[in-house]
């Protein structure tokens, strides 16, 4: 099938990957409904706040248009409990001067003639001095608002002066003005009652009015000013969130690399999230903007449309870059949304700063105007204050669209250093810079395989023509690599691996490779290097690891190569390398021909190849079937065909019926069918499973053996797998690492044949009826079971492996090979004598081989590495012997009967780890007189003490078990 290139595949992958986007919102409802219409309830907010703060300015018409005022005419002395605050019992007012007559009358006058109500003598106090009411309003805080203090100065004169609190209380939301409420009307009724005392007449004319200036609107407060950047920022965070979750979410999951595995290119990646998100910005800033209009705001009704709409979606789209760039710098999806409270609570407090108009006046430097627009809740802060200012008083037009390069400012058009177009330029320009960042950081911080490629990667010439290798670093950009040491090249042990070894090495010397070799290893080894974090407080250090050291093999076309290993056998390191998902350390792959160590070859390799990873890499949202869709898509495979292709995979892995069912509602394994399906793509000519039918139940794991039996035809297979049966089922040619290297590499039967113990026989039995075996043969003499042990004990010097009432297991070793011809003839002929109802022969399983390298493979890494452990004899002496030693001597016990003194066999069993542990010993016996036990290079000197001075722990003696079976042990 000739697959999609260039810009077709782009477009292809593109529309693709916005699909699954939109697939994913739409599943996400109550998140994509929280984005799009969230506005609502902030606005609705924000007409609430605002109607509550015009209702308390209720009371005055300081803050209402006030064109042709109405006069206020003598307004009265207010009763003294009106005040706010009282003490009770209160004076409607104090007087001084009472030791004057003429005083007494005027006072007594203006509470007989206050407007309305006269005042009664038991709410107000006379006092004979000035200092005597400021003693008494010391005394009487809060009961009196005010006091006259009257001055005879002669016949015709009388002077007075007004005291009163000036503090202007507020009590539920009003204010109370001293001056208007209880100074003016104390002041008027004091100089109308002097007048007419003076002039004679109590009827003289005096009529004050008062009037307050006629003045626009001004606007309180605008919940807009106040308190709109936060909620348009917390509305803004919703989206922001959810990005940065979903980003994170495909690099966590490892779901971005899959689909680069599978060819896909970085700029449909991200053109298909812009896009994506770029639409659903335009609609969230429409839906606010219309909400914002239904509720009768002056700002979105007044300023001009285009102008209040852009300054949201471009505020919006530039918290997608942000969002981007920011998702490069975490790897846990979780943590998206601690980012996004974080960056709230930051741009709340820098928008406070913003709204009080720094640093967009002209005294602050550019450079700090610069910095600080550079966050965007600060842009979005500044250009919300811009616009509420343009609509303060409905005396105001707010600003046209022409407009939007003028400067608006409340104060001093000189002020402005920022008009709104500005804004827009900023925040299109700052989405621009977060977009180029987020690229960058997304090569040079490692990914999900901790791979990245170096900080400088734009200048060399390859990652633009994508020719001259795959130059990619492990580690992070802030710890320093240790520099990998090289790893010692050793020759394999067994001959089966060396001639591989051998082969391949000719064929690289040669240049050469037979036309029917899918994949040549050579040399392969892959060391993660050291790092070194330098934290605040401490530096890590990690030493380097050599997880895969030196593989040279042949994997032939047409055939299933199964890689068999413990766990940290290197074989998923192997694999990465193989699928370019980590960069190799030394040595190469050839895979039909295309090194992996050039990405032009890799990128090649990626359109034949087929993967399914160990863990299943999959949307939970998505159905199968819309897996196939995609992930057929970035492959490149032509539209017209993908149906098809979705369907036949989907039957193949009997996954029809569930096939318009999501992920999410999978079992393990059919979660793990539909990761081989996806493997097997686009027919690929090379497919690797890690691991495919892990969690399968049988009969799971049977129909993906009949998917891959069928898919062995025409391509090859590389299989890594736990289950041993599987291997044997599936595999045609096996192989088992550890430790990094290869240890046996064959078929089946060669394996089994060269490292199982030999053969195993399994005997049951049946039961004897009148004289008649369970074959219908008469019986002589009834035979027991002991007479069928003794038989294997006296032939081939064997004792059962297993044995229970009906059968018995021997394990016979490949020595006694030559002997089992004879010696199954004579047992077939007494078998009715023995009661043998079947006998059984066959070869030790793979996983007697497995076990067998991988215990092999412990000693030899645990004797390289001097590892000792503690083996704690019955006798209760502690000894400090090497892991895998097999015969220990017992220091001290060298005696006249046993010169050499005592000895133990240690039996060792694997740990989950595969980890060498003591499981028992035999009992102590005397040391051979021709075995030579030699001390430890560990063990101090005999009677040696340690830096404490105390005595250290007693070594072992180590016996080479060669001598002990060599040896006389009468
Ligand atoms: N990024 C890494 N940095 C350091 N060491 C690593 C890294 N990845 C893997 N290793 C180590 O490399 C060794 C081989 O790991 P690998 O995953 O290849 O083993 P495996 O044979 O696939 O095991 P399993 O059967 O458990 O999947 C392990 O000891 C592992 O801890």
């Amino acid at each position: 099938m000739e697959l999609q290139r260039g810009s077709g595949l782009l477009y292809q992958q593109f529309k693709a990957l916005f699909r699954k986007n939109l697939l994913l919102s739409w599943r996400n409802k109550r998140a994509t409904f929280l984005q799009l219409f969230s506005s609502f309830v902030f606005i609705f907010l924000l007409f609430c706040i605002q109607k509550a703060m015009n209702s308390s300015t209720d009371y005055t018409t300081a803050y209402s248009s006030v064109r042709d005022p109405a006069a206020a005419v003598s307004p009265p002395i207010p009763p003294c409990e009106e005040k706010f605050f009282v003490r009770t019992p209160c004076f409607d007012f104090l007087w001084s001067g009472n030791a004057s007559a003429s005083v007494g009358r005027v006072v007594s006058r203006i509470m007989a003639n206050n407007p309305g109500r006269p005042i009664p003598e038991a709410k107000v106090k006379s006092f004979r001095t000035t200092g005597e009411v400021d003693a008494w309003l010391l005394a009487n805080p809060m009961q009196s608002p005010g006091a006259l203090h009257f001055r005879e100065v002669s016949s015709g004169v009388i002077s007075y002066g007004i005291q009163t609190n000036s503090t202007s209380p507020g009590k539920r939301g009003r204010m109370e003005d001293p001056t208007l409420k209880f100074q003016i009307p104390l002041q008027v009724a004091a100089e109308r009652e002097i007048a007419r005392f003076l002039v004679g007449d109590p009827n003289f004319g005096w009529t004050v009015q008062l009037k307050e200036y006629a003045h626009p609107a001004e606007v309180f407060f605008s919940a807009l000013i106040a308190v709109g950047p936060s909620f348009f920022l917390a509305f803004a965070m919703f989206g922001f969130v959810l990005q940065i979750t979903a980003l994170v979410t495909e690099k966590e999951l490892k779901l971005r690399q899959a689909m680069s595995t599978m060819g896909l290119y970085d700029s449909a990646y991200w053109l298909s999230w812009i896009t994506w998100e770029g639409i659903i910005a335009l609609f969230s800033a429409l839906f606010l903007v219309l909400f914002g209009m239904m509720f009768q705001f002056d700002f979105f009704k007044k300023n001009n449309f285009a102008v209040v709409f852009l300054v949201f979606f471009l505020f919006q789209f530039n918290m997608i870059g942000f969002a981007f760039m920011l998702s490069t710098f975490i790897s846990k999806a979780s943590a998206a949304t601690t980012a996004g409270f974080s960056l709230f609570i930051i741009g709340f407090f820098t928008q406070i700063v913003t709204i009080f108009g720094f640093p967009y006046d002209l005294e602050t430097s550019q450079t700090l105007r610069n910095i600080w627009s550079l966050f965007p809740p600060n842009l979005l802060a500044l250009s919300v204050r811009q616009l509420a200012d343009a609509t303060r008083t409905p005396e105001r037009t707010g600003i046209s669209w022409s407009g939007r390069t003028d400067c608006i400012s409340r104060q001093d058009s000189s002020t402005c250093a920022m008009t709104i177009n500005d804004v827009f330029i900023w925040l299109l320009a700052t989405f621009v810079l977060w977009f180029i960042l987020a690229i960058y950081f997304d090569n040079i911080i490692p990914n999900a395989y901790g791979v990245r490629k170096s900080v400088f990667y734009f200048l060399n010439p390859w990652y633009w023509t994508g020719k001259g290798g795959n130059k990619v670093k492990e580690g992070g950009i802030c710890s320093c690599m240790s520099s990998i040491p090289q790893e010692e090249q050793i020759t394999p042990d067994d001959e089966d691996v060396l001639e591989e070894e051998n082969m391949v090495k000719k064929d690289a010397r040669e240049d050469t490779m037979d036309s029917d070799i899918a994949v040549q290893i050579r040399g392969l080894a892959k060391t993660y290097a050291g790092t070194r974090k330098i934290g605040c407080c401490k530096c890590q250090k990690t030493s380097s690891y050599h997880a895969v050291r030196g593989l040279w093999m042949n994997i032939a076309q047409d055939q299933l190569f199964c890689l068999l290993g413990p766990n940290g056998a290197g074989k998923t390191t192997a694999i990465n390398c193989l699928t370019g998902v980590s960069p190799v350390t030394s040595g190469d792959a050839l895979i039909y021909g295309y090194s992996i160590r050039s990405s032009v070859g890799m990128s090649s390799i990626h359109k034949f190849m087929g993967v399914c990873p160990q863990f299943d890499i999959l949307w939970d949202a998505l159905s199968g079937l819309e897996h196939l869709h995609l992930f057929a898509t970035i492959k490149g495979l032509p539209p017209a065909s993908i149906q098809t292709v979705a369907d036949e995979l989907l039957a193949k892995v009997k996954l029809t019926e569930a096939a318009r069912v999501r992920a999410r509602s999978y079992s393990g394994g059919m979660k793990r069918r539909l990761s081989v399906a996806i493997a097997l793509i686009g027919d690929p000519k090379l497919v690797i499973l890690d691991e495919p039918t892990t969690g399968m139940d049988p009969i799971s794991r049977r129909q993906v053996w009949d998917v891959i039996q069928e898919a062995k035809k025409g391509r090859a297979i590389i299989l890594t797998t736990h289950s041993m049966e599987e291997a044997d089922v599936l595999g045609d040619r096996i192989s088992i690492m550890a430790k990094g290297r290869l240890r046996c590499i064959g078929t089946s039967i060669r394996l089994k044949s060269r490292f199982g113990t030999g053969f195993v026989t399994n005997v049951s039995f049946g039961e004897k009826v009148n004289g008649q075996s369970p074959i219908n043969q008469p019986v002589d003499s009834p035979a027991t079971h002991e007479d069928v042990k003794q038989f294997f004990k006296h032939h081939l010097d064997v004792t059962p492996a297993e044995e229970t009432k009906s059968f018995m297991t021997f394990v016979i070793p490949h020595d006694k090979e030559k002997l089992l011809t004879n010696f199954f003839a004579e047992l077939e002929d007494r078998q009715a004598e023995f009661g043998i109802k079947d006998i059984q022969l066959g070869l030790a399983t793979l996983e007697e081989v497995f076990l067998n390298i991988a215990r092999q493979a412990e000693v030899e890494s645990a004797t390289a590495e001097g590892r000792f452990i503690a083996l704690n004899l019955t006798s209760g002496t502690s000894l400090q012997i090497p892991v895998g030693s097999s015969f220990v001597g017992i220091p001290g016990t060298e005696s006249t009967e046993n010169p050499r003194g005592l000895m133990v066999e240690v039996y060792w069993e694997q740990d989950d780890t595969g980890t060498l542990c003591v499981s028992g010993h035999s009992p102590e016996m005397p040391i051979p007189a021709d075995v030579q036990p030699s001390v430890p290079a560990a063990a101090p000197a005999p009677g040696g003490t340690n830096f404490l001075g105390r005595t250290g722990p007693v070594y072992g003696l180590i016996i080479d078990p060669n001598q002990i079976r060599g040896a006389d042990t009468r």
